[in-house]
């Protein structure tokens, strides 16, 4: 089987270092994996990049076509319309891996997530090339100040997970920089619940706002759908424990052939 991991969240989120702490925890643990950079805009890589949209399309190259004139939001989109009307670019560069366990460090600009169809399109055609999608989405622990903002998060995470209909792992960023006694603060967020919005008096809300916030969030709540796994790029575990939950959404290895000798359990029950 082949995997795929589609790094996706808010601009700054920290999507790229998320996939350089991945790369890195598995060299450590002999694991192959492979980066893509999806980002057009992207210039500076703290990971080994395999393979690149840029060698396809750069957002400079359509910046500065004269006849294009796009600014860099519009260029951007431009860019993920280009790779969708030329996957066969895509299909053909990831059939080069043998190890097959590719990480996609995607753009932040949140309208891709949540009203336009490329990203969708782009998981179809990797489903299609037998790749099993897992989206992380990922959500900065900082600006977990206040539960209006957290659920304003949450919707964003929701309707990522609603559009694309693959398993879907959310992760709170940044925790090495949530100090203790914050940090208390933030695992009240691990688990989306209606209750948050009272705890923290989001008195500062207007009433018609409050109530609002309250109807979301009940609705998250009766779902059940949205939680989030801490990751700290200063700690091992927490990174094993995002890693392992992102094996079981996608059931890594479970068509893995036995390494070793297999007993011929024919053999034995002909014996008996
Ligand atoms: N301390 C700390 N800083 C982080 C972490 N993750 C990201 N940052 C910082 O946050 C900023 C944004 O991180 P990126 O990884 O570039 O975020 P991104 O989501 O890829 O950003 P865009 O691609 O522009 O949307 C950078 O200055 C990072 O150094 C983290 O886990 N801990
Ligand atoms: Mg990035």
């Amino acid at each position: 089987m082949k995997y795929v991991q589609l790094v996706i969240g808010p601009a700054g989120s920290g999507k790229s270092t998320y996939c350089s702490t991945i790369q890195e925890y598995c060299d450590n643990i002999g694991r192959t994996v492979h980066v893509l950079n999806l980002d057009p805009a992207a210039e500076h890589f703290s990971y080994r990049v395999s393979l690149d949209i840029r060698d396809l399309v750069s957002l400079d190259d359509v910046t500065e076509d004269e006849e294009l004139n796009f600014g860099p939001n519009g260029g951007l989109l431009y860019c993920m319309e280009f790779l969708t009307e030329n996957l066969t670019w895509l299909r053909d560069e990831l059939e080069d891996y043998d190890e097959d366990y590719i990480i996609i460090d995607c753009p932040g600009q949140i309208e891709l997530y949540s009203h336009f169809d490329y990203m969708k399109t782009l998981v179809t055609a990797l489903q299609e090339w037998d790749f099993r999608v897992c989206c992380v989405y990922l959500m900065d622990a900082q600006f977990m100040a206040d539960s209006a903002k957290f659920f304003a998060g949450v919707l964003s995470a929701l309707s990522a997970m609603i559009r694309l209909e693959v398993p879907h792992v959310n992760v709170l960023t940044k925790m090495d920089l949530v100090d203790n006694p914050r940090s208390r603060q933030v695992e009240r967020f691990f688990q989306a619940d209606s209750t948050l919005l009272t705890i923290d008096g989001a008195s500062h809300l207007s009433e018609k706002f409050y109530k609002l916030n309250e109807a979301i969030a009940g609705l998250v709540d009766e779902w059940s759908m949205v939680s989030f796994l801490p990751i700290d790029r200063t700690d091992s575990d927490s990174i094993s424990i995002v890693m392992q939950q992102i094996d079981n959404a996608v059931q890594y290895g479970e068509d893995a052939e036995p390494k070793g000798e297999v007993p011929d359990f024919e053999d034995e029950q002909r014996d008996d």
